[in-house]
């Protein structure tokens, strides 16, 4: 089968900048997609890179879309290189939703964890999400040095009520020796504390396997895990830890799919700052695919201004 496509770059200025370990990030750069079909069926797609992850740059994305032709087939999709796994998400979620076997699955149980902003904001934030409805909250660490953030974080735990939940993400900028400070911290907590997300660089894997032995706190791999060919090596390598996935870069999800049901993983599902059209296709593989119920990492509205109800439509309008 023949599809049209085109595409538009779309940025997106956060209302509040995201800031990890890795730095400030201020402005969400994407681009949609648009495939119709013979019968005139219009569907969209979503490749939401982030290169300081692991996927793709955004301008490798647009090269890649320059360089197809108007009319592409699904072999050109199934086809997408695994340097390119954001554009593998958004042109095979794209295509599967104009197939005939193309099933919704209902996401309207899941639970959201809300996004906290890094710091003493926190503090300030956590009461908001709270009245919205969220039960399980993230905070980042590896931001500003150990002792304060130490300070912040007692604050925090005071602060929640009991049946909060709570996860760190240390984007991969601890030491082994303020893992292990931060991991022994939050032994003393349980179980108001969820995991660690990263908390070790993405090379120093062996640490982490030996940190996950050694304290009850559960650890998350995130960055180590971005895209699929990852995610399959580090199980080969042993981990049984919870991997983060975030399926806007993670690659194709249909593979992704049978890896997740074949090995039962545990999960935890997180967004890339993507807009409606990525964040529907994502949250459909964590409705499918999340067997332990945990929080989706998908509460970060409050990071963005909503796009209006013509979106995506209203791109492809000639100004
Ligand atoms: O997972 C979540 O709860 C929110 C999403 C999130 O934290 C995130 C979003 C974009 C890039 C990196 C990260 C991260 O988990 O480090
Ligand atoms: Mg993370």
């Amino acid at each position: 089968m023949n599809y049209k496509f085109s595409f538009r770059p779309i940025n997106h200025k956060f209302t509040r900048p995201l800031v990890t370990n890795h730095g400030i990030w201020e402005i969400r750069e994407s681009i949609i997609i648009r495939l119709i079909d013979v019968t005139d069926k219009v569907s969209w797609g979503e490749i939401s890179p982030i290169s300081w992850f692991g996927s793709e740059t955004v301008e490798e994305a647009l090269d890649f879309c320059h360089q197809l032709p108007k009319e592409i087939t699904s072999e050109i999709i199934l086809a997408i290189p695994d340097n390119l796994p954001a554009c593998q998400f958004a042109f095979e979620s794209a295509l599967s939703k104009l197939g005939e076997k193309s099933e919704f699955i209902n996401s309207q149980n899941i639970t959201y964890s809300g996004l906290l902003a890094a710091g003493e904001a926190a503090l300030y934030q956590w009461q908001s999400l709270w009245e919205q409805g969220y039960k399980t909250f993230k905070w980042k660490i590896a931001v500003d040095n150990i002792a304060k953030e130490l300070e912040i974080f007692n604050l925090l735990i005071q602060n929640l009520p009991d049946s909060a939940k709570l996860r760190l993400d240390a984007n991969g900028g601890l030491n082994y020796k303020s893992a292990k400070l931060w991991l022994q911290t939050c032994d003393n907590l349980q179980p108001k504390i969820e995991f660690i997300e990263q908390p070790l660089a993405v090379n120093q894997f062996a640490e982490v396997l030996e940190l996950s032995n050694s304290y009850s706190t559960a650890i998350a791999l995130d960055e180590s895990v971005a895209t699929l060919q990852q995610l399959e090596h580090y199980y080969q390598q042993g981990w049984r830890g919870i991997f983060v996935i975030k399926p806007g870069i993670a690659g194709s999800p249909s593979r992704l799919r049978k890896f997740c049901q074949q090995h039962n993983i545990d999960t935890v599902f997180s967004s890339v700052f993507e807009s409606l059209i990525g964040r529907q296709a994502a949250l459909q593989l964590a409705a499918e695919l999340s067997i332990n119920n945990r929080a989706v990492g998908f509460g970060i509205n409050h990071f963005f201004t909503q796009p209006d109800s013509t979106f995506p439509q209203s791109l492809w309008k000639n100004l």
